[in-house]
């Protein structure tokens, strides 16, 4: 089935100004991050698991429709709404899930980069140290925080070093698991920037073992991607690991 027939089909679904598929369809088809659908081959893992119909609905009535949602949970949860504190909080919580800590969901905001054509001729090894990471646990909910050592050898272009952190941004403000945030950086990467020779070193906190669960407040996740060169050349590898280690 073609992705178009896919969005007409799933229009005829809608379940209380929400789209609905029938869960196998659902489970079955993936969108890519250059927001093409596999709908003919297998998916590989590395993409976020996101319904074809991910993006029917503006952000508006997403909004909207998860205040509402939300409000349900917290009365539920016996909490009494009509609290000053409280009253906004559906609201807040539904506006912080599509504007912010979920907003990498929507491949309109993938950033654009710009290659140049290495003016400078450097033809060594690239690292970005220390990239901030704010994920989501997608089995909590729960922050994932750390860092993100990327690193890359020039095939004879480069982008702006901003651009690296831009990257790292988008695909962690996501529902994740570190394992793939860490693929999806690195395969992002290796499309900009055309080269294989591409490292990612992801060391994060996950608040599901943090602060609930096990509880463990030492422990944290390390996570590595190396291709190209990275994956071949240990003295490669070494030297990156090396230049990380360091503060
Ligand atoms: N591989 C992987 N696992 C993760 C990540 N983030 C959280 N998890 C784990 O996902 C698992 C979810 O396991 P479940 O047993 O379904 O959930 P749970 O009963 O809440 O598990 P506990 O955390 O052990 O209480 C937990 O072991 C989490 O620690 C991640 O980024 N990668
Ligand atoms: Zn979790």
């Amino acid at each position: 089935m073609k992705r178009q027939e896919i969005m007409l089909n799933t229009q005829e679904k809608k379940r209380n100004g929400v789209p609905h598929l029938n869960g196998n369809t659902a489970h079955a088809l993936h969108i890519h991050d250059d927001d093409t659908c596999c709908d003919d081959h297998v998916c590989t893992g590395k993409e976020t698991p996101l319904r074809p119909d991910a993006f029917e609905l503006t952000d508006d009535e997403k909004i909207e429709s998860i205040a509402e949602k939300f409000a349900d949970i917290l009365h539920i949860l016996g909490l009494d709404l009509d609290d000053d504190s409280l009253k906004d909080t559906p609201r807040r919580v539904a506006k912080m899930y599509v504007k912010e800590i979920f907003s990498g969901l929507h491949p309109a905001r993938k950033p654009s980069v710009q290659l140049f054509d290495n003016p400078y001729q450097y033809n060594q090894m690239l690292v970005e140290k220390n990239i901030t990471v704010h994920s989501y646990c997608e089995h909590h909910l729960v922050p994932i925080i750390g860092v993100a050592h990327v690193a890359y050898i020039s095939s004879g272009k480069v982008i702006g070093l901003s651009k690296i952190n831009r990257i790292v941004r988008y695909f962690s403000k996501r529902p994740q698991v570190q394992e793939r945030l860490t693929e999806q950086i690195a395969e992002e990467l290796k499309k900009v920037l055309q080269t294989e020779d591409v490292a990612v070193y992801i060391d994060a906190e996950h608040f599901c073992v943090k602060t609930r669960g096990i509880e463990d407040t030492q422990s944290t996740t390390v996570t590595t991607h190396y291709s190209g060169k990275f994956l071949t050349d240990n003295q490669v590898r070494q030297e990156f690991l090396s230049i990380i280690s360091k503060k």
